[in-house]
């Protein structure tokens, strides 16, 4: 919650992962604590009683294929699809927090970048391969190259055809998903699909007024 609310976050998370010495027990790990963005539910749609709700993988995995779709030439693709992959990683230790639990930035911010170096040096040992996922990760936080840039718009535009697509097949009204990141779209490319999409969502609605 913003810095105006004094409640109290309720939220538990498993204990940090202590190594073992042992580096082959410690990266299998880490690759098993993987498993936790594949099973663990989007908070945002759980709390909106979405029946089925995607997995914290599953919005990555859309978010990298969307990386993959862009015309711009002077954006990294790679590094793009690199960022999508891990962005919510430390969500496989503290979880996906919304922006309405309780929460500062600067607690989500702490929260996470702990897990993130559990990761790192607790399960893989500050190997070279997991110095190159802290830094996207820490590129992405940080907000500030055009590659963290964009997919941060990924990010808002991927939630909110999440959400269209829960309100097409559940009927659930999700408007705040759209007010919250539509306008906020800054890269050209997403702006339009936003724009389409919006659009979409629109005709959807007009046709089942006119049932
Ligand atoms: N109830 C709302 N939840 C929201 C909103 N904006 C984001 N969210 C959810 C979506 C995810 O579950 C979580 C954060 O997602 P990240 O990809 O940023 O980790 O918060 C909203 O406006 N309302
Ligand atoms: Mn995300």
């Amino acid at each position: 919650m913003d810095s105006s609310s004094s409640a109290t976050p309720i939220r538990t998370f498993p204990p940090l992962y202590k190594s073992t010495g042992d580096e082959k027990k410690d990266m299998l790990a880490f690759i098993h604590v993987i498993e936790r963005l594949k099973t663990q539910k989007r908070t945002g749609w759980v709390n909106n009683n979405v029946s089925g709700p995607e997995s914290i993988a599953d919005h990555m995995y859309r978010m990298a294929m969307l990386s993959m779709l862009v015309d711009d030439q002077s954006l990294d693709v790679s590094k793009c699809v690199m960022i999508a992959l891990v962005h919510d990683l430390a969500e496989a230790q503290v979880g996906d927090i919304t922006p309405h639990e309780g929460f500062t930035k600067a607690e989500k911010h702490k929260l996470e970048e702990d897990a993130m170096k559990s990761f790192v040096h607790d399960m893989l040992h500050g190997s070279p391969a997991a110095q190159r996922i802290f830094a996207l990760w820490k590129e992405y936080e940080e907000g500030v190259t055009p590659e963290a840039k964009f997919v941060k718009d990924l990010d808002k535009f991927e939630m909110a055809t999440q959400a269209s697509e829960y309100e097409c097949d559940q009927k659930t009204p999700l408007q705040q998903f759209f007010d919250s990141s539509i306008p906020r779209l800054r890269h050209p490319q997403v702006q339009s699909w936003g724009e389409t999409l919006m659009q979409e969502r629109e005709d959807v609605q007009r046709q089942r007024q006119q049932q």
